[in-house]
């Protein structure tokens, strides 16, 4: 398929993709519970005549186009999963789900892999290869990517390569982001459980305040990336929630505090863990009380693949023009355990520019007005099928 005729395809495919994006958009579901967004995907599938595989990693759905001739197996990945906050957009296809939103792009990465899928499978008679299209869930909490991996998807037919897309408000529309090398995070997840004594409020001298360690606490770990970590590298603590205490004149004998930690290098990751560990011991114990550290190790750090980069910039070039493909400065502190498909056979993560300063699509991801320019879902699918044409060379 020409340049023209794909982008004549993908153009005439522009209602369904808002279709399927605005049905998942008011339908959001949280990781590991991903059921109706998985039946309406198994469903979308078999509809364009697409194997189907269900039942890995809970609610993951695995799509296999087989080429008309043998070669290489590339595979697509979309994450599935929404997150636990508020829709306050006013769209008509605002989240439909009290406290729940596909605040994240999820929804439109998923339409962007159906709508590749749809193309694919129409021309699959001309691809030399096969293309197994990833449907991945629970990204935003425990990471589908590990366990769909051990339970085999990158095998029969094995794949060589693996592309994936976030959409971003960074870039506008029409433009993508790619990056060598580093591209995300590593995270680790760690809980803080403070003991103290209770007494009564009137009285603190009687008691151990762990609500006042717990400020101190926090306010000395923000130390830790300013005067421990060397500032040409890089790192984020963040405490996310804290509770303790039960009423206004009881001082607090426990407090429990959770939060993330992000680093680009394992060494430096290993030195705000230790100093984490330190500072909430010693400082507990200085005022009187324990202090606890509980880490979880979290998400390995996503590194591209130079020559999984360079298709996705060839593509990108041909296909957007050279000066829409901007070279990512930094490599971002957020998390992707679509590092982990990645790890396993060479992969790259691109950028999809979805910002529109004209319709307002100018907030970032986990803010309760995202949304992206509707538009990028045409971008996104061009660009994910010229990259399986060029990855796998088109037949006669
Ligand atoms: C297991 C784990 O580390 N999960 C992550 C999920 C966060 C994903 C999101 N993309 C982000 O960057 O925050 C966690 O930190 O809980």
């Amino acid at each position: 398929m020409d340049q023209k005729m794909l982008l004549e395809r993908v153009e005439s495919l522009y209602p369904w993709l808002k279709q399927v994006r605005r049905d998942f958009h008011q339908n959001p579901e949280l990781g590991m519970e991903e059921y109706r967004t998985r039946d309406k995907i198994a469903a979308y599938l078999k509809e364009m005549d697409i194997e189907v595989q269900t039942g890995i990693a809970n609610t993951a759905v695995v799509g296999l186009i087989r080429g008309g001739s043998p070669g290489k197996t590339i595979a697509l990945r979309a994450d599935m999963d929404a997150l636990p906050m508020q829709d306050e957009k006013s769209v008509s296809y605002k989240s439909a789900v009290d406290g729940k939103m596909h605040a994240c792009g999820h929804d439109a990465h998923m339409a962007i892999l159906l709508g590749a899928a749809k193309l694919l499978s129409e021309i699959k008679d001309q691809l030399n290869g096969n293309v197994k299209l990833l449907f991945q869930p629970a990204e935003e909490t425990v990471g589908g990517a590990k366990p769909m991996i051990e339970q085999g998807v990158l095998e029969n037919p094995a794949v060589d390569g693996v592309l994936g897309l976030h959409v971003s408000t960074e870039e506008y529309t029409g433009q993508i982001g790619i990056r060598y090398g580093q591209m995300n995070a590593s995270s680790d997840g760690i809980k803080i459980i403070l003991h103290g004594e209770s007494t009564h409020g009137a009285y603190p001298h009687s008691g151990v305040d762990t609500i006042v360690m717990a400020g101190q606490i926090i306010t000395s770990l923000q130390s830790i990336v300013s005067r421990n970590v060397d500032p040409r590298d890089s790192a984020v603590v963040t405490i996310g929630t804290i509770q303790g205490g039960t009423k206004q004149n009881i001082i607090a004998n426990r407090v429990e505090m959770i939060g993330t930690v992000r680093t680009l290098d394992p060494e430096v990751r290993s030195k705000v863990i230790d100093r984490i560990e330190k500072l909430v011991t010693q400082v507990a114990s200085a005022m009187g009380g324990r202090g606890e550290v509980l880490r979880e190790e979290g998400y390995t750090a996503l590194v591209n693949d130079d020559r999984m980069v360079d298709l996705v910039r060839n593509t990108g070039r041909g296909l957007l023009g050279e000066e829409n493909v901007l070279e990512v400065k930094h490599a971002t502190l957020g998390v992707e355990d679509f590092a982990y498909f990645a790890a396993a056979v060479p992969g790259a993560f691109f950028r999809l520019g979805c910002r529109n300063e004209e319709k307002e699509i100018i907030y970032d991801g986990h803010t309760t007005l995202f949304d992206i320019d509707e538009e990028a879902l045409k971008t996104g699918v061009a660009m994910q099928v010229s990259n399986v044409f060029s990855f796998l060379g088109e037949g006669q």
